[in-house]
């Protein structure tokens, strides 16, 4: 299963509607998870939680491997963990598509505060701890991601842009579901996809028809929806809004 390409030049990549596990019923994953793919969903995002990076706990690499003997579909595996260099290798093996790590435990496990000011001192040639995660992950087999929390800003991601396969921005606090999307973090996906055409630009957390617009128009093309997906009467019409909204925005940037 691969990720369509990254487009050679100004063009944006391929919308990519994920709907997030975390709000399916995990008694009934494989079913869940193929009702998403049957609905029209390109990928599946998967929540890891370890009670630790975030107030929350959830699944592993295990869970992962168990899925995809049921399923073919892109796993983008959306790590909230303090030591994320720890488990590159048991999702690579669990058949994990793309590992998307927090900046903020690359740096300095679970002390936030240190890794900004630890990402602020590398300054333009980034921290090497980073640059050495992203490589394993792609020696792994998988795509690499980076995320940020709301807080973090989005300048500390350049110097590794070059480098990875997605950048996710957090549009709530990680470690919950259903939570209200952050409209200002809007400002750095503007910011990203001003420089970064062809950059996948994914974002989650309160994604859903009445706030798919900001992020549609700001230019994101990857978009994570969990209760808005799950919790709708009909889940298949709310990844078709989604899209539409990400597809119709994408023409109007080209057209401009
Ligand atoms: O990473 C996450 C939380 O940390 C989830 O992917 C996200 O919250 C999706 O849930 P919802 O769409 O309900 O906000
Ligand atoms: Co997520």
């Amino acid at each position: 299963m691969a990720l369509a390409p990254r487009p050679a030049g100004r063009d944006r990549p391929p919308t990519a509607i994920a709907p997030s596990i975390l709000s399916s019923d995990f008694a009934r994953l494989a079913e869940e998870c193929q009702r998403m793919v049957d609905l029209g969903a390109d990928w599946l995002h998967v929540d890891v939680m370890d009670g630790h990076f975030v107030p929350n706990l959830t699944l592993g690499a295990p869970i992962v491997k168990s899925l995809r003997k049921h399923t073919a579909a892109f796993l983008d595996v959306h790590l909230m963990v303090t030591h994320p260099a720890q488990w590159v290798k048991e999702f690579a093996a669990a058949g994990a598509n793309m590992y998307t790590f927090h900046l903020e435990a690359a740096a300095a496990g679970d002390d936030t505060a240190a890794a900004l000011a630890a990402l602020q001192a590398a300054g333009d040639a980034g921290l090497p701890a980073v640059h050495e995660l992203v490589a394993s992950i792609q020696a792994a087999g998988m795509l690499a991601g980076i995320t940020i929390k709301p807080g973090t800003p989005v300048e500390l991601l350049l110097p590794y842009i070059a480098a990875i396969d997605m950048v996710l921005i957090m549009t709530v606090e990680p470690g919950f579901g259903g939570q209200s999307f952050m409209p200002p973090m809007m400002d750095k996906v503007r910011f990203l996809r001003s420089r970064f055409p062809d950059l996948y630009i994914e974002v989650d957390g309160g994604l859903a028809p009445d706030t798919i617009q900001a992020a549609a128009e700001a230019g994101a093309n990857a978009i994570v929806a969990g209760s808005a997906i799950f919790g709708a009467a009909d889940p298949g019409a709310v990844i078709r809004q989604l899209r539409e909204a990400v597809d119709s925005a994408a023409t109007a940037a080209a057209a401009q």
